[in-house]
């Protein structure tokens, strides 16, 4: 691991560091955030899924947590949001797909699977790293995320309710293989045959498994990717449907942007810290 930039921030610090990534086959950068209680003891860790076009920079940068996670006790890690400068031709061709959308899979469609495997990278490889080089607590995670981020939280912890002691999500894109973004990013890549989708949709896995304990969801009413994209609905749908508890709040006014997520965040922060 190669430290990039540290930064004092209340009290604690936020560092930014370079890896070699396993999973990715190719250097991957997160940020994190050791608040001033990692001085002295280990930690419960939050992990933040950031959204389209968005770097390990933008959540620690926006959202205002530090001073939440120092006031509970909490470390954040921030990963990217996909490999970078791979060498695909194309990668870098469109903002909702390739680098910076990564969606939190991992593709197994040519020229994708080589590198774009960030499902493996969050739930495995990033925790195992980050255990061994931070005093955390390694029983004691939990995800959350914003937009594509919001739905890899959703995945990561349905997948693997053992993982991870909570899941909350930020406008979170609820069902990829009914929208537009999710249907591009999924058919690139996971290949044309649908039912290979299923297991990287929120709204179809909750139906199949579901996670123990409620999930939180915001979403703000004057978001211009709500009704095309993120379809809260479909997934509330479908939690209702088998019995999962979920408290979708329909935050009035509130757009996609981070001054949303900034709004809500201390709730998700405290959410987070009760269940860890
Ligand atoms: N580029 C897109 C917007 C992309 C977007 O809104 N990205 C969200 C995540 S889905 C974000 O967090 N952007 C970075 C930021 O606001 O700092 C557009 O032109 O509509």
């Amino acid at each position: 691991m190669d430290l990039v930039s540290q930064t004092k921030c209340f009290g604690g610090s936020i560092e930014v560091y370079s890896h070699a990534s396993i999973a990715c086959q190719s250097p991957m950068k997160f940020s994190i955030y050791l608040p001033p209680q990692a001085k002295a003891r280990s930690l419960p860790v939050l992990y933040f899924l950031s959204g389209l076009t968005c770097t390990e920079e933008n959540f620690m940068a926006k959202a205002g947590a530090q001073q939440f996670a120092a006031k509970y006790g909490l470390i954040l890690v921030a990963p990217d949001t996909s490999p970078r400068n791979t060498g695909i031709a194309g990668e870098d061709e469109d903002w909702d797909f390739g680098t910076g959308a990564g969606f939190y899979v991992d593709a197994t469609a040519e020229p994708w699977s080589q590198h774009y495997r960030m499902y493996s990278y969050i739930v495995d490889e990033l925790p195992e790293l980050i255990g061994e080089n931070f005093p955390v607590l390694r029983d004691r995670q939990s995800i959350t995320g914003h937009s594509m981020g919001g739905h890899g939280a959703l995945i990561c912890a349905l997948q693997n309710p053992d993982r991870y002691r909570s899941v909350s999500a930020f406008a979170p894109i609820c069902a990829p293989i009914q929208c537009q973004w999710g249907q591009k990013a999924f058919s690139n890549y996971l290949g044309a045959n649908q039912n290979d989708w299923r297991s990287y949709d929120a709204s179809e896995l909750v139906r199949v498994g579901q996670f123990p304990g409620s999930i939180l969801i915001d979403q703000g009413s004057e978001d211009k990717f709500l009704a095309n994209q993120l379809l809260p609905t479909v997934f509330q749908q479908a939690c209702a449907d088998v019995g999962q508890s979920l408290n979708l709040r329909i935050q009035p006014g509130y757009d996609h942007s981070y001054y949303f997520i900034a709004s809500f965040i201390e709730d998700h922060i405290r959410f987070h810290a009760e269940m860890l």
